[in-house]
C-alpha cells in the first residue's frame, strides 16, 4: 500500500493533506469538520489578540474558469483564546491520529508576543504557524516582505515560543528575497518549517458585464489563491527547498485542485500539502478525492512513499 504519512516539527500526520488557515477553520464546528474528514491534520484561523470581524463583503469569490479565488477577509476571527481553549479541549489521541496546528496572525510583534507566550505557558502539543503573510489587513504591511522586521520578530518570538514552529510566508518573486529570507530562517533552529504560500496580494478581479470589481473592500484589491498561482507556489516551495538547512522543511500550499498538484508539490519539495481554494469550493470531501487521485498517480508512477520523489524534479 501507499504510505503518505509525514512528520512535521516532530509530530506525524497520518497523511500529507490539510487545510490551508482561514478556510474552513474559523468555528469549532468548522475544526470540526476537518477533524471528521479525510484530511492528515487541520490548521485553525489565523489568530489576533482580539476578536475581529473581518472586512465588510463581499470579501471572498472564486473567479471565472474555476483559475482561482480572490479575498481580502481581513483577518475575521475569534481571537486567540478561542484558539487556545480549543487546543486545550483537543482530542491529542483522536482515532484518526490528527494533530493541530494552530496559526497566530498578530497585528503587531507585541500582539504576537502576548500570544506566544499563552501558548507557551499552556505547554498543548499543537503546533505553532506563525503568520507573516496576511495582504489585506488595511494599513498593515506583510511582515514577510520586511526582512528586517522579519529577523527582529523572531529574534523575540523564537525563544518564547522555545519549541519546533512554523512560518506562514508570502510569494517571493525575486531570487534575492528567497536567499535573505532563508538566510534568516536558517539562523533559528525553532523554526522548523516554512509555509509556502500564502495568497498572492493585492490582485484585482473585475467583472465583465457590470464593470466591478468582485469584492468589496480596498477597491475590489485582495488576495489570489487556486490553479492560477501553482507555478508561483511551486517555486517558493522549490526555493526554500533548495535553501533551508537539513532538518528544516516545507509545507507546500498553493493551487492544488487534484492530486496532480499535489504530487508536483512534493516533487518541488513539499513535506505537506495545505489546500485552500478547492477546499472553499469543494467542501471538505476533497480530503479523500485528492488523497486518492494521489494513490492512483503514486501507483501508476512506481513510487510506494512519498520519500522516494519528494524534492525530485528534475532540471535540463
Ligand atoms: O493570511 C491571510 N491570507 C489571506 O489570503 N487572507 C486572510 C485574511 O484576509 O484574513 N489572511
Amino acid at each position: 500500500a501507499v504510505d503518505l504519512s509525514t512528520t512535521i516539527a516532530g509530530v506525524k500526520l497520518p497523511n500529507l493533506l490539510l487545510n490551508a488557515s482561514g478556510v474552513n477553520c474559523r468555528f469549532e464546528n468548522e475544526l470540526q469538520q476537518l477533524v471528521e474528514s479525510k484530511s492528515g491534520s487541520l490548521i485553525t484561523k489565523s489568530a489576533t489578540l482580539n476578536s475581529r470581524e473581518g472586512n465588510p463583503e463581499p470579501r471572498y469569490a472564486p473567479l471565472a474558469g474555476s483559475i482561482g479565488s480572490i479575498n481580502s477577509m481581513g483577518l475575521p476571527n475569534q481571537g486567540y483564546e478561542y484558539y487556545l481553549n480549543y487546543a486545550k479541549n483537543f482530542d491529542y489521541n483522536n482515532t484518526a491520529g490528527k494533530p493541530l496546528f494552530i496559526s497566530l496572525a498578530g497585528l503587531s510583534l507585541a500582539e504576537n508576543k502576548t500570544m506566544c507566550e499563552a501558548f507557551r505557558d499552556a505547554n498543548l502539543p499543537c503546533v505553532l504557524e506563525v503568520n507573516f503573510s496576511c495582504p489585506n489587513v488595511p494599513g498593515k504591511p506583510q511582515v514577510g516582505y520586511d526582512m528586517e522586521a522579519m529577523e527582529q520578530a523572531l529574534q523575540v518570538l523564537d525563544p518564547i515560543i522555545g519549541r519546533p514552529f512554523g512560518i506562514k510566508l508570502p510569494p517571493y518573486f525575486d531570487i534575492a528575497h528567497f536567499d535573505q529570507a532563508a538566510a534568516i530562517f536558517n539562523k533559528f533552529d525553532n523554526v522548523v518549517f516554512v509555509t509556502c504560500i500564502n495568497s498572492v496580494g493585492n490582485g484585482l478581479a473585475i467583472d465583465l458585464d457590470s464593470e466591478t470589481a468582485l469584492i468589496k473592500p480596498k477597491d475590489g484589491f485582495g488576495g489570489l489563491g487556486g490553479l492560477l498561482v501553482l507555478p508561483t507556489a511551486l517555486a517558493n516551495v522549490n526555493a526554500f527547498y533548495r535553501r533551508l538547512k537539513p532538518g528544516k522543511q516545507v509545507i507546500g500550499c498553493g493551487g492544488v485542485t487534484s492530486g496532480k498538484e499535489v504530487f508536483l508539490h512534493i516533487l518541488a519539495g513539499a513535506s505537506a500539502v495545505e489546500i485552500g481554494t478547492q477546499l472553499m469550493e469543494e467542501g471538505t470531501g476533497v480530503f479523500e478525492r485528492v488523497q486518492k487521485e494521489l494513490v492512483e498517480l503514486m501507483t501508476a508512477k512506481g513510487y510506494k512513499s512519498v520519500e522516494e520523489f519528494r524534492g525530485k524534479v528534475k532540471t535540463l
